[in-house]
């Protein structure tokens, strides 16, 4: 596979700075080596261009940084959307969850009918009316289903992206009460730690690639790293206990690369500046190989 590394330092959609050091993070974790041992060809985009927030103002508080954020979107949009017409896997690094906006826009250009697999501790389904915090990474799902302001909602000019059947989240513990009846509302599949913890993660891993992928849908992925626990992922903004496991959010990957109906992912949240030397970066390469084709044996 031609593997296209797409660097996207964006933390206008989070309140806690260190996350724009991301893609550089894992970059420097070994990422285009180890992909080239498992046998891929990689070309490196370098990263898009993301305004600092100090440049810019911060706009509305129940909508920080909309202005900025809609033009890094529709700029990711088109680079993701690019590298699928050459025949490209696009690997879009963050930057906080709010770049998934920009990423799935690009890929549903290509993809009518994409399924969703988004593994977070948050559902990142919030609307201006229900965020407790008015950060733009906890509203991406709500808005590329259609919900919420139309500036985000309608990036490349046309809404919805997905049909919320087609989402499946997985890792869940933290919902804002808003979010969960907007969750219930538009029936999005959502596997929270105790469906985790009750069925194992190898059962909810089966359903929710039958989800995402029914049908021959193609999947994208999106991996925030505060879905692991933060015993092995403590470089994140917003980290939450009791989450996946080393071996179960690998265990996910390695399905998500089994299922073959992946066409791009995310690796989000990386924040660099509360990591401890570059552990949540290295693991989010090593998920990425699992995620890629890496096998044990
Ligand atoms: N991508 C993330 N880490 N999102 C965290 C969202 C936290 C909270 N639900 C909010 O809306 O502010
Ligand atoms: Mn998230
Ligand atoms: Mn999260």
């Amino acid at each position: 596979m031609h593997i296209r590394v797409i660097g996207a330092p964006i933390d206008l959609g989070a309140d806690r700075r260190g996350v724009d050091i991301g893609p550089s993070a894992i970059r420097y974790a070994g990422l285009h080596d180890h992909l080239r041992a498992l046998g891929h060809t990689v070309s490196d985009f370098g990263n898009i261009h993301v305004p600092q927030p100090e440049s810019r103002p911060i706009g509305s508080p129940k909508l920080k940084y909309l202005d900025p954020i809609v033009e890094v979107s529709e700029e990711l949009a088109n680079v993701v959307t690019d590298a699928l017409k050459s025949d490209q896997f696009p690997l879009i690094l963050g930057g906080d969850h709010s770049m998934a906006l920009g990423s799935i826009s690009g890929v549903a250009n290509v993809h009518k009918n994409l399924g969703i697999i988004w593994v977070d501790a948050h559902g990142d389904f919030n609307i201006e009316e229900t965020s407790p915090s008015g950060n733009i990474h906890g509203m991406i799902l709500a808005a590329l289903v259609g919900q919420g302001n139309s500036r985000l909602t309608h990036i490349g000019g046309w809404s919805p992206k997905l049909n919320p059947e087609n989402i499946v989240i997985v890792g869940a513990r933290d919902l804002d009460p808003g979010e969960q009846d907007l969750l219930r509302k538009h029936r999005v599949h959502v596997y929270t730690m105790s469906d985790v913890d009750r069925y194992g993660m190898s059962n909810i891993m089966s359903q929710a690639i039958e989800i995402a992928g029914r049908q021959d849908q193609p999947i994208h992925l999106s991996l925030d790293m505060d879905s692991l626990d933060p015993r092995e992922a403590p470089g994140v903004g917003t980290p939450v206990r009791g989450g996946l496991s080393y071996r179960e959010a690998h265990l996910a990957m390695e399905m998500v690369s089994d299922s073959k109906h992946m066409v791009s992912m995310d690796v989000v949240e990386v924040n660099s500046i509360l990591d401890r030397e570059n552990a949540t970066a290295r693991l989010a390469v090593e998920l990425i190989l699992s995620a890629l084709g890496k096998k044990i044996l």
